[in-house]
């Protein structure tokens, strides 16, 4: 079997609050991600989801255990790696194409005509060739999440990791979003890590859901979606569909706010 895009080994993370005492995030976590894989973990609020991908994203280092990355320890951010945050964090005194090239900015490289061709692709894909002279303040929210996913795959990043990408975004926008990821996605096909509180979400994007529990958060479940692709709204019709779900929800009851 070839090796994991992401392993956890044995992590636990504990927290010391500004009182001192310690929390602990997460409790022997054992997980692997494989290349290629549309992976989302989903799980009750404070069970740990984000500290699991800031710990890939090497932005904190586990107390106990190993996190691995394409086989080799985590020790800091990687160029391979791109990230998209609950809010799309774009800069609102640069236009759209500025702020998608803006990482090689801050990377110190000049931006070549290359990189520009390349954002104005990703404009495309995301649907927003025209507004790439508009500034941040200029788009609804789920423009500027499209604007903050097209900025971390500029750099065609081998994994992408979305830390709740669309929970600011009501219903029907964040289905039209999972459609777009999953376009996105499927056209490169690298290791995808998607974190999110809704089980619809988790059922529609993933080829495995990862379920944890409340904190501190240790994976409960592991859960293969065999629904065929490509995902489509008849998808969330689907018998299989609601049947996984359920079965989540089962697995979450007594948790909160979920949906
Ligand atoms: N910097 C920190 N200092 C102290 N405690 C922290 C810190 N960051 C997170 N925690 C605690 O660790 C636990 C896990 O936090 P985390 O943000 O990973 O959860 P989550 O599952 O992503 O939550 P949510 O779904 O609400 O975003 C929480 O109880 C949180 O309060």
């Amino acid at each position: 079997m070839s090796t994991p895009a992401i392993s956890f080994r044995a992590i636990a993370h504990d927290f010391r609050s500004t009182d001192g005492s310690v929390v602990r995030a997460l409790h022997h976590i054992d997980m692997e991600i494989r290349h290629g894989e549309f992976a989302v973990v989903v799980g009750p609020s404070g069970c740990g989801k984000s500290t699991l991908l800031r710990l890939i994203a090497g932005l904190i280092a586990p107390t106990a255990g190993s996190v691995r990355v394409f086989d080799h320890p985590v020790t800091g951010p990687r160029d391979d790696i791109g990230i998209v945050f609950q809010k799309p964090t774009l800069l609102p005194w640069l236009d759209v194409l500025s702020n998608i090239t803006f990482p090689i900015r801050h990377r110190g490289q000049l931006v070549t005509a290359a990189d520009t061709e390349r954002a104005l692709d990703l404009l495309d894909l995301v649907g927003l060739a025209d507004f790439r002279k508009k500034f941040p303040d200029e788009l609804s929210g789920g423009m500027q999440q499209r604007v903050g996913i097209a900025r971390a795959l500029l750099s065609e990043p081998d994994i992408l990791l979305m830390d709740e990408p669309f929970s600011a975004l009501d219903a029907l926008t964040r289905d039209e979003m999972s459609f777009e990821l999953l376009r996105l996605w499927s056209a490169r096909r690298g290791t995808a890590l998607f974190i999110t509180h809704s089980i619809t979400e988790a059922v529609l994007l993933a080829d495995r859901i990862f379920v944890m529990s409340p904190r501190p958060g240790r994976i409960r479940e592991t859960l293969a979606v065999d629904l065929p692709r490509p995902r489509t709204p008849e998808t969330l019709r689907a018998p299989r569909f609601q049947e996984l779900a359920a079965h989540i929800r089962n697995q979450l009851l007594g948790t909160h706010e979920l949906h």
